[in-house]
């Protein structure tokens, strides 16, 4: 674990494995630190050189008062990455990660390899839904939407109380500082990257959980026919973060993707 001022921001992250091997950095979502990868990193192995942060307002990272701009997480991981010396890299966002991918894929193709988009879309929610869920975070908590937030992240099955997975990822999701949830509901409210993305060229995997409540399969799909030659794949058993319900299967798809990619 390490700390790093960054881009005016100092952000809490952990890279593993050799440093020569090829770099394959993770992107988190919406009230979730980068321990959500950690199954997903140890089924992995020892292939890559793993770069997890948490995005600012998130776990350990530094909270800036919201509000938030797609740019100004992206240019996070972009000063994140010069910071580690990272010159190319396959990276993985879910969710809103996965549109911090999409801009830095826009921004510095020549710095991304190869990008897996995890329950994600170009363009997430409207405008009066982000608005809705700003107010309500910012006068009740986190604690007073967490249920309805559960409900599109994990399936019924994984949701029960007993489970202690899942009474940790809610305190996971409860804990996340209100400036860094608000922050970044506003930063997804305002990111359209419908036309920056169709205009990528680079290696996609586009993934979904069957139950994700957040960015259903159908809008992930739509996200995927935007990239030419994307592929896409439904993880079975899954809401919206197939990362922490669906692990060894969410590694072995990122795996085989970035060797037929070639990024080994
Ligand atoms: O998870 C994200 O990063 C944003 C999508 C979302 O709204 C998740 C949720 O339903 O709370």
């Amino acid at each position: 674990m390490a700390f790093a001022r960054v881009n005016g921001v100092v952000l809490h992250h952990e890279v593993r494995g050799d440093a020569g091997a090829p770099a394959l950095v993770f992107s988190n979502s919406l009230g979730t630190d980068f321990r959500i990868w950690n199954e997903v990193v140890d089924t992995l192995g020892k292939r890559y050189r793993i770069v997890l942060y948490d995005k600012r307002g998130h776990g350990l990272s530094e909270a800036t008062p919201a509000p938030y701009r797609m740019m100004d997480h992206v240019a996070d991981l972009f000063a994140l990455l010069d910071h580690l010396g990272i010159e190319k890299a396959a990276v993985v966002g879910l969710s809103v990660g996965g549109l911090i991918v999409q801009g830095l894929a826009a921004m510095r193709p020549d710095l991304i390899s190869a990008m897996v988009l995890c329950d994600t879309a170009h363009k997430i929610g409207t405008a009066e839904m982000w608005n809705a869920r700003i107010d309500t975070v910012t006068s009740k908590g986190i604690a007073s939407m967490s249920d309805a937030i559960l409900e599109r992240w994990f399936t019924p099955a994984y949701r029960k109380p007993e489970n202690a997975d899942f009474v940790g990822y809610t305190a996971m999701l409860t804990r996340t500082t209100v400036d860094g949830y608000a922050g970044t509901c506003a930063a997804i409210r305002d990111a359209d990257l419908t036309e920056s993305t169709r205009a990528l060229k680079l290696p996609a995997l586009c993934i979904v959980g069957d139950q994700d409540g957040s960015t259903p399969p159908d809008l992930v799909r739509s996200t995927s026919q935007l990239i030419e030659g994307a592929r896409f794949e439904i993880i079975e058993g899954a809401g919206h973060i197939p990362c922490v319900e669906k692990p060894a299967e969410t590694a072995r798809l990122i795996g085989d993707f970035l060797n037929e990619a070639g990024w080994r």
